[in-house]
């Protein structure tokens, strides 16, 4: 029996993806509520090309990793600040107390989303207020940043350089402090043009601190609808085609704010508590990595885009107009 064309699925054309053929999709470790879904949101990545493609990324426990093999903790991007030596002998005390207050809010399983966002804008304010009226040296940011270069996962390097070479453009959000995520990410050579940072960028008035630049970035508005007006808006509002990464499960809505149409890919990296984190991170995530600390997973999907886009031009070196550096202290 002939299979007619009103059968023929879309799985059967010529250059489908199937989740079985992708090896770092196979791997024990890593897993899907829906693997169909994945499935067709893959195909469409791929069919669309790196046009369309745009890649949003958490930084801490996401760039960096959760686990070294050397055992050594990475600190977040407040804790590589907090443990600067020139900071007055009072900050870290008075940091400490505020992280002790706030902390259990906006982790408490009970209290409403809407109250919590007054409690992280008080935390975020307080925190700003303590960053100010002192002289501080952002070498030695840079310092105790660079310690940590190397803690990035595995193929952060060989992915961001194949983004930059396909001109996808990457925001990486960070609700905490900008000055030494950026820092990070030029010792290790990974901040090229195509990425931009959204996060809480040191201010300088008179020589001294001033706390944090606006727009504050908190926990609960790191999403792309702080980026409305911007120029960073302007750039991605159309490439509807989105990879998510993140290792909290509020990461996952970092994409809140892009048209609806849009077709999202979350990965989310399970670390803490596995079995207790599961289910809700299985809910928020479509792809869920418990304990990589690679980044094998986007960079398959990426050289699947890369090798469909070679094959339809394949004198091309890249994929669009070449994006332009944007500052990353403002949106
Ligand atoms: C204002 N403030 C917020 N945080 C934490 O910083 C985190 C930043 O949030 P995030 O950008 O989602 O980073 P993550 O990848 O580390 O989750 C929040 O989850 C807060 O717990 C903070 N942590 C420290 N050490 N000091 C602070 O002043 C401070
Ligand atoms: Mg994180």
């Amino acid at each position: 029996m002939g299979v007619t064309e009103s059968n023929e699925s879309q799985e059967d054309r010529v250059g489908y993806v199937r989740i079985q053929d992708i090896p770092q999709l196979n791997q024990e470790h890593c897993r899907m509520r829906d693997p169909q879904r994945v499935e067709r949101i893959i195909n469409e990545f791929v069919c669309g090309g790196p046009e369309r493609m745009q890649i949003v990324s958490d930084f801490d426990y996401t760039i960096t990793k959760q686990r070294t093999d050397d055992g050594v903790a990475v600190p977040s991007s407040f804790g590589i600040f907090n443990s600067c030596k020139s900071l007055p002998d009072n900050f870290k005390e008075e940091i400490d107390k505020l992280f002790h207050k706030y902390h259990p809010i906006e982790i408490d399983p009970h209290m409403p989303i809407p109250d919590k966002v007054q409690y992280m804008i008080e935390w975020w304010t307080q925190s700003g207020k303590l960053a100010s009226g002192f002289a501080f040296d952002l070498a030695e940011l840079d310092q105790m940043a660079g310690q940590f270069k190397h803690a990035l996962r595995d193929g952060t390097h060989e992915l961001f350089e194949a983004l930059q070479r396909l001109q996808i453009p990457v925001l990486v959000f960070s609700a905490g402090l900008g000055n030494s995520v950026v820092s990070l990410m030029q010792q290790a050579n990974i901040m090229q043009p195509n990425v931009k940072v959204v996060s809480n960028f040191l201010r300088f008035r008179d020589g001294l601190l001033d706390g944090f630049q606006e727009p504050m970035i908190h926990i609960f508005n790191k999403n792309e609808t702080v980026l409305e007006g911007g120029e960073y808006y302007e750039l991605v509002h159309t490439r509807d085609h989105i990879i998510v990464m993140g290792d909290s499960l509020g990461d996952a809505d970092m994409a809140a704010g892009v048209p609806a149409s849009s077709h999202i890919l979350r990965i989310g990296f399970l670390f803490h508590h596995v079995e207790a984190n599961m289910e809700k991170y299985m809910n928020a995530f479509d792809i869920v990595l418990v304990d990589d600390q690679t980044m094998s997973v986007p960079q398959a999907l990426l050289a699947l885009i890369d090798n469909r886009h070679q094959m339809r031009h394949p004198h091309a070196s890249n994929g669009t107009a070449s994006i332009q550096a944007l500052p990353n202290a403002a949106l």
